[in-house]
């Protein structure tokens, strides 16, 4: 039975606070995929920043190699080079990611794409004050201090991990692919929380829920759709919430499938990602202290590693398929 994805209303919020707060927990233990609308952030700036970023990917491939993701880094551009564990095939999509320091070369110049960075810091700002209101309401119900997890999301922080994703999945009109390519293999997200803007449209987003362990890799195959919302924000919890809340809060798999020639558009698709990641020397426990303690560095790292090994098994198992013998390149976090 597929669920129904719930919309929360975060207008007014601060004379609404226990109400939206009772509605955001069941939508994170029980489907772990919600939509808020009422958030606040006004639909130019993420419009704007929808078209800055669909310019910075119509530029040509060259142009965009400057600013490649360098090894074992979770910023710069990526094109084709994702791949899950899940699907053991690349991703189509190219993405730029950004972070809030350690940027030097890898911010697209004024000259190759005018007002990108002063855009996206903007709208990083943005989306990160939502993405505090949300937790501070999962800070309560998990029995913290309401704003304890702002000093581990802080972008001050010289070992902070927050992170930018702009999505840019190629157009399939016309094209033929085998079905274990995705524009995003099933995955879940590595952080605490994301933040997803869509563009109306531009549907294709699936989540299933029904994860019972952060450390797992099983899922159901029963999908929902996740379509865009004019207005409303997808949030979903991530790995890093599932084991800092003893699993109370849900990280679950979702993917972005193929659009079907003939049936619905096919053109381009561009999403943004807004991946909320503890600190690298942040402390992730929960208060049941299901977990031994771990650092958001380690964390991170671990997901990684777990990744890599569940993707050697993959190529493994594929290796006579022509259509998975594809090169793996460094995968981002999230
Ligand atoms: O583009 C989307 O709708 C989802 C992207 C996503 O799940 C990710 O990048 O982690
Ligand atoms: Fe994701």
């Amino acid at each position: 039975m597929s669920k129904s994805i719930p919309v929360i209303d975060l207008s007014d919020f601060g004379a609404h606070k226990n109400e939206i707060r009772e509605q955001l927990i069941t939508a994170a233990v029980d489907v772990g995929f919600f939509v808020v609308v009422g958030h606040g952030i006004p639909q130019n700036l993420i419009d704007e920043q929808f078209s800055i970023a669909k310019r910075f990917f119509q530029l040509p491939d060259d142009i965009k190699a400057k600013y490649s993701m360098p090894k074992g880094r979770n910023a710069g551009w990526e094109k084709m080079a994702q791949v899950r564990p899940s699907t053991g095939t690349n991703d189509l999509k190219e993405s730029i990611q950004i972070n809030y320091h350690d940027m030097e070369g890898l911010w697209p110049t004024e000259e190759d794409c005018e007002g990108f960075r002063s855009k996206s810091r903007e709208f990083m700002t943005a989306a990160h004050e939502v993405s505090m209101k949300i937790l501070s309401c999962f800070a309560l119900s998990l029995g913290f201090e309401e704003h304890f997890f702002e000093p581990h999301h802080d972008p001050a922080q010289l070992d902070n991990q927050q992170c930018l994703r702009c999505l840019y999945y190629h157009d399939c009109t016309g094209q033929k692919y085998p079905s274990n390519f995705w524009r995003a293999g099933a995955h879940t997200d590595f952080d605490t929380l994301t933040l997803l803007f869509q563009k109306e449209g531009e549907a294709g987003l699936e989540v299933c829920p029904g994860r019972e362990a952060s450390t797992d890799f099983a899922m159901g195959d029963v999908w929902t759709p996740v379509d865009p919302m004019k207005g409303g924000i997808v949030i979903n919890i991530g790995d890093m919430l599932m084991r800092w809340s003893d699993d109370k809060l849900k990280s679950n798999f979702h993917r972005v499938r193929v659009p079907k020639e003939g049936d619905e558009y096919t053109g381009p698709r561009q999403s943004l990602a807004y991946f909320n990641q503890a600190n690298k020397s942040s402390v992730i426990q929960g208060p049941l202290q299901k977990y031994p303690p771990l650092t958001g560095g380690d964390f991170i790292q671990q997901a990684l590693d777990r990744n890599f090994a569940a993707i050697q098994v993959q190529k493994a198992m594929h290796t006579t398929s022509a259509s998975n013998s594809v090169e793996i390149m460094g995968t981002a976090a999230a």
